[in-house]
């Protein structure tokens, strides 16, 4: 990517000649199908007073990797009508034209994303999404932390991990009444596709996640934290522009334990937001609250 780099993104700022084009804190929301992903995203639209708001004005938005779902062939659209098209694959996706939004996003432009119908298992170009530039932007979806290139421009990455059970005895009804299937469709799509694909390409990029989230929207502990975190962010970029988290520092001295200077430090030593995201991340696996776990630890995060 010219001209950005993770730096300069998470301090909110990327050069663009005279102007300062402001960009956004990109959140990646992964989990498996019915996990609750865009309920936990709403939720946290919700809590910050966002959800009411004119779209032209939010702050924090939401998008959905629906949205880039690559056009169906002819034969392809016949089989999806059947219910034998794997809409769980990574093919099944425009992984260019997500990057190319993505990059756009975090340059602070607007874009446009075509609408995902389910009935029709097609993008609605007839009802495009316009994203205004917002100073944080949540993209959830089922292999949002797939490939390498999109994962590697999250700033914060959330994995929502519901059981299984749960998820199917979610989608069921879901897929029923909200995306026009009957029953044995939804059963025969979710043995033949959706639970071999969530275990090949969903449920291995929870490694990747610097926060697990069980339980998704039940756990309302993990969502005021992401929701505390987002604020702080929001008021830093307000009072102090380009200096991004520094609130962090003051917000995660709540226990002897933990380690607020190292943040400061990082911000301190040039070192940047990004590196105090990564720390507060890891504080949030070190918390533990008497009698209630609200984050599970990612074992698979480097040490800082
Ligand atoms: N915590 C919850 N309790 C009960 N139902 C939920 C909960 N979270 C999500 N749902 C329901 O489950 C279905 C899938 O949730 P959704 O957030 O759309 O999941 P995803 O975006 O991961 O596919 C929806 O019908 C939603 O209303
Ligand atoms: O035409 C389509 C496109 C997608 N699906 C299923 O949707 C889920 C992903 O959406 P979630 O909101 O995360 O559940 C995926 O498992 C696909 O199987 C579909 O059924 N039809």
């Amino acid at each position: 990517m010219e001209g950005i780099n993770k730096e300069n993104l998470a301090n909110g700022l990327e050069a663009t000649g005279k102007d300062e084009v402001k960009s956004p804190f990109l959140i990646g929301v992964a989990g498996g199908t019915a996990s609750g992903k865009s309920t936990v995203c709403k939720k946290i639209m919700e809590q910050l007073g966002q959800a009411e708001m004119d779209h032209t004005q939010r702050q924090v938005v939401s998008i959905s990797q629906d949205s880039f779902y690559r056009e169906l062939t002819p034969s392809e659209k016949l089989k999806a009508q059947k219910g034998l098209f794997n809409f769980d694959h990574p093919d099944a996706f425009a992984w260019d034209f997500m990057e190319k939004t993505l990059e756009q996003i975090l340059k602070g432009q607007k874009v446009e994303i075509p609408s995902y119908d389910y009935r029709t298992n097609s993008l609605d170009f007839e009802n495009m999404l316009v994203i205004y530039p917002a100073d944080v932007v949540l993209f959830e979806g089922i292999l949002v932390f797939y490939f390498p290139k999109i994962r590697d421009m999250f700033h914060m990455k959330l994995f929502v991990d519901t059981d299984s059970d749960t998820r199917l005895a979610r989608r069921v009804p879901r897929d029923i009444n909200e995306r026009g299937r009957d029953l044995d469709a939804v059963l025969t799509q979710y043995m033949t596709f959706v639970k071999p694909a969530f275990e090949e390409f969903c449920s291995p990029t929870k490694k990747f996640a610097d926060v697990i989230i069980p339980r998704g929207a039940d756990n309302t502990v993990a969502i005021d934290l992401i929701v505390q975190h987002i604020r702080d962010f929001l008021n830093n970029r307000t009072c102090h522009g380009s200096t991004g988290n520094m609130s962090l520092c003051v917000n995660l001295d709540i226990s002897g334990s933990v380690e607020a200077g190292s943040i400061g430090a990082d911000m301190a030593s040039g070192n940047g937001t990004y590196n105090a995201i990564r720390r507060f991340s890891t504080l949030c696996k070190e918390l533990t609250m008497k009698n209630n776990v609200f984050f599970e630890t990612n074992k698979n995060l480097p040490h800082h």
